[in-house]
């Protein structure tokens, strides 16, 4: 069915470095570091933090780790990036941009593209390649499109996919691409999400008494849930190991990625694989479902430094499931989610 309103739709995802050179490392780490919703600190200790300590120390690291990954078109996120955008174009008439929340390219090349293929554009429709809500993720991403969307006074509407951590058809096409790597003999699947501060968390938490400090709290009913990464993350592994018929000895959940020495979200996945097999969990599944593409932290940290240290521990084998990439369940939902007759709730 052709769309009566004349639309675009915009991929926003994460960014990487323009290259893997230090200097390239530095601005991105920056950029990226800088931004409230990343390092909620006060301005000046921000800055003196990021730039006197974090990328001074990180970023001969951090390009190193790049290096591993890098492929001759570039980092891989904004690869598989690009090719699910190119994927999506084919299953959709609305023209298809990606952007990028740091680095290039930006919500203002994409809305330009947009705004140049069709100067009556009536809607932009952004979807943030993060499944749950995170101050440090999905929020900052979406407010930053938004801002772009009034300094330039765009002349169209920007609608904006919520969270989809519980959206069928997200754990369908998750769960149907973990299913051929379930035929081989394992122990555990570890679900590994990208971490953030519990800081974050209290922060996030609308009712101002619920996360963290009621028992138990991702299972109980809280209006909280709406912003709470932790709820969506346990949420997402639940429906997952329904959906796939796991008992519960046969999955466990974790977060990596921490930065930093304040709390983050525990347990830690790299604490996790290096006591997994002196539980008896000697042969592991890792999926990484707050990824949608695979990137520096499941290619280089989980899939390089995590097997590394599950292996020394007295692990046998480690399999690294990939992320959806451009799984063609996948691209069927985000074509069903932009459909101008799918009911989309903005943010
Ligand atoms: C999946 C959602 C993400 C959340 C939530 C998130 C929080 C978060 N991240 C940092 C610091 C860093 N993250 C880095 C890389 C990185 N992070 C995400 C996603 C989330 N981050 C992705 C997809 C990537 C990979 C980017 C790529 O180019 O492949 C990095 C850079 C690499 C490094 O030096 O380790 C940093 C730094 C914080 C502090 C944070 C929450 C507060
Ligand atoms: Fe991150
Ligand atoms: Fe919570």
């Amino acid at each position: 069915m052709k769309a009566t309103t004349k639309r675009g739709i915009v991929l926003m995802n994460l960014g990487s470095p323009d290259s893997t050179e230090v200097k390239d490392v530095k601005k991105y780490l920056n950029e990226f570091l800088m931004d409230e919703r990343v390092i909620d600190s006060p301005y000046l200790l921000r800055l003196l933090l990021v730039r006197g300590m974090i990328v001074p120390f990180r970023a001969a690291k951090s390009a190193h780790a790049y290096q591993t990954v890098w492929t001759k078109e570039g980092s891989p996120l904004i690869v598989i990036s690009k090719h699910l955008q190119e994927a999506l174009q084919e299953q959709v008439d609305e023209p298809v941009e990606i952007a990028m929340r740091y680095g290039n390219p930006s919500p203002k090349a994409a809305f330009d593209s947009l705004l140049k293929q069709i100067p009556d554009i009536e809607e932009v429709v952004a979807v943030p390649l993060y499944p749950h809500y995170a101050m440090s993720s999905y929020e900052t991403a979406v407010e930053y499109a938004k801002e772009i969307h009034a300094k330039h006074k765009y002349p169209f509407k920007l609608t904006i996919i919520p969270p989809y951590y519980n959206n069928e058809d997200y754990i369908n096409a998750l769960a149907e691409s973990m299913k051929p790597f379930l035929q081989q003999d394992y122990d555990q699947i570890l679900f590994s999400y990208h971490g953030v501060p519990e800081r974050h968390i209290l922060k996030g938490d609308i009712t101002g008494h619920h996360c963290l400090q009621v028992a138990d709290c991702c299972n109980v009913d809280s209006p909280a849930h709406k912003q709470c990464y932790k709820h969506q993350c346990t949420r997402t592994t639940q429906l997952v190991a329904e959906k796939l018929g796991l008992p519960k000895d046969k999955f466990s959940l974790s977060f990596q990625s921490r930065l930093g020495r304040s709390e983050w979200l525990k347990p830690y996945t790299a604490v996790r694989l290096s006591e997994l097999p002196k539980e008896g969990i000697k042969k592991v599944l890792v999926v990484c479902p707050a990824f949608v593409s695979d990137c520096l932290e499941t290619l280089e940290e989980i899939a390089m430094g995590g097997k590394e240290i599950f292996m020394e521990a007295g692990g046998e084998s480690f399999t690294m499931i990939p992320c959806l990439n451009v799984n063609p369940l996948w691209v069927k939902a985000l074509a069903k989610w932009v459909d101008h007759t799918h009911p989309v709730l903005s943010v």
